[in-house]
């Protein structure tokens, strides 16, 4: 079924609902999508704010569900319930719901987005845009026709921990590629992706970034070399962008503050597109690095924005930008 014929929504001509062996229906392409395409904008068809009684959520659901057009009815009826039995209004909007924003204790009923199955890979990243009231969903790596479309239900880390999220948040036990791969590469992936996790921890250590500076860059590029090495591309890499932009800002090196905020704009819009809340500060940043809030604690790194090397090719630029000795 196309899901523009089966009216679910007229936000996507891109993808087909079909059945996806042992995930039930899911997502899949009907044609090439680029990166960076806009896949998905789909406005919810309600959100929790409608409850009244705390105390009575499930009939306040039935209230709020009798209230939608009849097609939304019909659309939130249809949605797939992880949980069959008792309390069927809670438990579609539990199997199906998204919050709106990676804060907000708001979720809301998608009636395309709900089809995205879960990978611990994906290749698209939602994102809530509170701006135009909308969810909307990025292609974060190019995928071929026929490909399944998924989205990450959860935070990441390595399988051991997936596996626990996904069955205590979700109910239900992930058979994406990266939970299907054979023990020994699990293994490897396992080993770096705790690395990952561990490098992480150590970077948010003020200390560290104030007198151990060069260590901590290494790691923001230590860690990114393994998500790449992972395929992983969702918020965690503007955030990294962000971290290294923040630990040249506090030595007034203004050069990389510059280059490291171009980079974590270019991956913001890729994962939440060109009007993300955060693309606007990061473009100041890269005009006017300066104004970072916690800009020139130390001046050791000191750089002028002119400095940033213009006339180097791409492997020259990295050693640049992170300080490499070589
Ligand atoms: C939000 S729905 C996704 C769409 C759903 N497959 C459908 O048929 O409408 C979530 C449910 O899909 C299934 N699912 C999603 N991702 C999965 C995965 N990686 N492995 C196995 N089942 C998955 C689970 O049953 C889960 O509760």
């Amino acid at each position: 079924m196309s899901i523009v014929d089966g009216k679910m929504a007229d936000e996507t001509q891109l993808l087909l609902l079909e059945d996806v062996p042992g995930k039930g229906k899911g997502l899949i392409a009907r044609e090439k999508i680029s990166r960076g395409t806009c896949i998905v904008r789909e406005t919810p068809l309600f959100t929790t704010d409608a409850l009244e009684d705390p105390n009575n959520v499930e009939k306040d659901l039935a209230r709020i569900v009798k209230s939608l057009p009849k097609d939304g009815q019909r659309a939130f009826l249809s949605l797939h319930n992880n949980n069959p039995g008792s309390d069927p209004f809670s438990n579609v909007v539990r199997s199906n719901g998204y919050p709106l924003g990676p804060s907000s204790d708001v979720g809301g009923i998608f009636p395309v987005v709900a089809r995205f199955n879960h990978s611990c890979r994906p290749n698209a990243q939602h994102a809530w845009n509170d701006k135009h009231h909308k969810m909307l969903v990025h292609a974060v790596r190019d995928v071929q026709p026929g490909d399944e479309v998924t989205l990450s239900y959860i935070a990441g880390g390595p399988s051991s921990e997936r596996k626990i999220s996904i069955k205590t948040y979700f109910g239900f036990e992930c058979a994406c590629e990266l939970c299907s791969l054979s023990s020994a590469e699990k293994r490897v992936s396992d080993e770096r992706l705790h690395r990952a996790q561990q490098l992480d921890k150590a970077i948010g250590d003020p200390k560290r970034v104030r007198y151990s500076p060069d260590k901590a860059l290494a790691d923001c590029r230590a860690v990114l070399d393994i998500y790449q090495h992972e395929q992983v591309m969702d918020l965690r890499v503007p955030r990294l962008y962000y971290d290294a932009l923040q630990i040249c800002g506090m030595h007034s090196d203004q050069a990389r503050v510059a280059a490291f905020a171009q980079r974590s704009r270019d991956a913001r819009v890729l994962c939440e597109g060109e009007d993300s809340t955060e693309v606007a500060e990061l473009e100041m940043l890269v005009s006017k690095p300066w104004s970072f809030e916690n800009f020139g604690v130390t001046k050791n790194w000191r750089t002028e924005l002119h400095e940033m090397p213009q006339d180097v090719d791409e492997e020259g630029f990295e050693r640049w930008l992170w300080k490499a000795k070589s």
